[in-house]
């Protein structure tokens, strides 16, 4: 008991002693975890064997992980190798046999909830109960992505808005932009028109609380997770900012969860102008599945969720497709070109944006040339598991697959020139309806929402990414507004090389854009953005 508040107070109280205590029972702790998990694979990236040399990789790994995972995988000499990180041991698989195997493997034994809860600890971060029961999950396939063709308008009245607030809205003026900062702002209104609509996505701290939640779930998570399961609630504790974050959504949506569900009790089924969005469809998902939505607090944790599995991914994936964009000015043409033929034809619809094969085909390519980093689809091993292979794989161990490299692989015949061709998959659908102009399945494929194990962007196997439909239309139809009606161009002063973080590529944070505005704006939306954030 002693030890343990001695800990508490190192923790709470941080003096010399009290860190040194603390640091040497962590170090004892990361000692056990080393050992207590040895799986009989060939470590890469370390100077020599044990537990001192895996340090030494762990920390090379921080700056060169994707280096040392790229490396091995081109050796060719390992089917399964592992690498040291600063807090586990990651193993990683190179056959598309394995990543079969991983992709479909029983979730009892190889476990995406449970590597999820290693990650970010949700226990102490998003909520036991939320990871446990998914129902709201089913949403984002059942009405989230079947309703996205009718929910366009609403798309877009947010999005001329939002553009025309950040990017400018009078013909002629150039505003120079910093790209991140500016799109995570962008695409979390948009995100959270279709979450909870209007006037909340437009609420400055409402947005700024749905933005910082994924960043503070996925710091804490880091933070919580490197300690012992004894130690983990002092720990926790150090995480204010979410109890804060949850605090700030809860007195947004609390009142708007409580007024939707009194006019529910009232009106029930008769309820016509019911809004359709996304925080409606779980409350009534709550009511269908237990009778009732009456837990304020637990509707109000699957939505921040939402905003954690969305915002980031979205946004991240959506500037290293701009840089790509801007630093590759000879793509802009044909792009614009086919967004304008296809808009006149189609409209602001989801046709229109699925029949824009080489937009589809410039945003695979840049996820597949400069991804979101080197590994994906981790799985945790619930039980002591055998792989195909024969490989043992003890209780604990995470298991990922080389995602980055897999996509730049010359033996695989989509990528047998793996240099960037921003056209790629738009010359496999062009080739295939040369052959045969009436296959309607050449549309269909390679697009950027496929899934297999040469396209692992979202994910494969048994939990494919089911946002990846509202994010592709999203992006695209974002992408196709700034090519009709702004010019982009480089900042002189922008570097726009991703930042590197052991398993993550995190586009530039400081890079800017130069956007002109080549168009009059929307009727009213000057007036409109005069009060925007009023
Ligand atoms: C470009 C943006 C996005 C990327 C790159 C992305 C990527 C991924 C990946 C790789 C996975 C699967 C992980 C695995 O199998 O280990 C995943 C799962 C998931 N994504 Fe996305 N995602 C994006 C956007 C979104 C959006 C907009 C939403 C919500 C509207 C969303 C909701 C989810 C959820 C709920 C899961 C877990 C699925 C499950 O429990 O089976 N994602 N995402």
């Amino acid at each position: 008991m002693g030890l343990v508040s001695d800990l508490a107070t190192g923790l709470l109280h941080p003096n010399w002693s009290n860190l040194f205590l603390v640091a040497f029972i962590f170090l004892l702790h990361k000692e056990i975890q080393f050992y207590c998990k040895k799986v009989k694979v060939p470590v890469v990236g370390v100077p020599f064997p044990g537990y001192i040399g895996s340090w030494f990789g762990a920390v090379w790994f921080v700056r060169y992980g994707h280096d040392v995972i790229r490396a091995a995988y081109e050796s060719g000499r390992y089917t399964v190798f592992q690498v040291a990180m600063l807090e586990r041991m990651l193993v990683v698989v190179t056959t598309k046999e394995l990543m079969e195997e991983i992709c479909y493997a029983d979730p009892a034994d190889l476990s995406f909830y449970q590597n999820i809860d290693t990650d970010f600890q949700v226990q102490y971060t998003m909520s036991r109960e939320v990871h446990t029961h998914t129902w709201h999950i089913h949403y984002i396939h059942d009405q989230l992505t079947k309703k996205l063709n009718k929910s366009l308008d609403v798309m877009k009245d947010e999005m001329v808005n939002a553009c025309a607030l950040f990017l400018g809205s009078k013909k002629g003026a150039t505003v120079k932009v910093n790209v991140t900062e500016t799109f995570l702002d962008i695409l979390t209104r948009l995100s959270n028109r279709y979450f909870v609509g209007k006037p909340l996505c437009r609420n400055l701290e409402y947005i700024h609380t749905a933005k910082e939640y994924a960043k503070d779930v996925a710091i804490c998570g880091i933070i919580i997770r490197v300690w012992p399961n004894w130690l983990k609630p002092f720990a926790a504790r150090l995480c204010s900012s979410i109890p804060k974050n949850q605090k700030v959504a809860m007195k947004y949506l609390a009142p708007i969860i409580e007024q939707r569900r009194d006019k529910m009790e009232l009106l029930g089924k008769k309820w016509q102008d019911r809004p359709d969005d996304y925080l409606q469809w779980i409350m009534d998902g709550a009511v269908e599945n237990f009778g009732n939505c009456s837990d304020t607090r637990d509707i109000m944790l699957r939505l921040m969720f939402l905003n954690f599995a969305g915002n980031h991914t979205s946004s991240e994936t959506f500037c290293m497709v701009l840089y790509q964009l801007v630093n590759r000015p000879e793509y802009i043409k044909s792009l614009r070109e086919e967004a304008v033929a296809m808009i006149e034809k189609y409209g602001y619809t989801a046709l229109a944006f699925s029949m824009m094969s080489k937009l589809d085909s410039f945003i695979r390519e840049c996820t597949r040339f400069v991804s979101l980093g080197p590994i994906i689809i981790t799985r945790t091993a619930k039980i002591p598991y055998t792989l195909g292979n024969g490989i043992s794989l003890p209780v604990g161990t995470q298991i990922c697959m080389p995602h980055h490299s897999v996509h730049n692989n010359p033996n695989i015949p989509l990528y047998t020139d793996p240099n960037f061709d921003g056209f790629r998959f738009h010359n496999v659908r062009e080739t295939m309806l040369k052959e045969n102009p009436e296959n309607k399945q050449a549309h269909r494929t390679e697009l950027w929402t496929a899934t297999s194990t040469q396209q692992l962007f979202f994910g494969n196997g048994r939990h494919p990414c089911p946002g990846r439909f509202f994010a592709s239309t999203q992006s695209k139809m974002i992408l196709t507004y700034l090519l009709t009606n702004y010019e982009m161009t480089t900042d002189s002063e922008s570097k726009y090389e991703p930042h590197t973080w052991q398993t993550m590529y995190i586009p530039n944070v400081f890079a800017n854009i130069n956007f002109t505005r080549l168009t009059d704006t929307e009727p009213g939306v000057t007036e409109e953005i005069a009060f925007d954030l009023s």
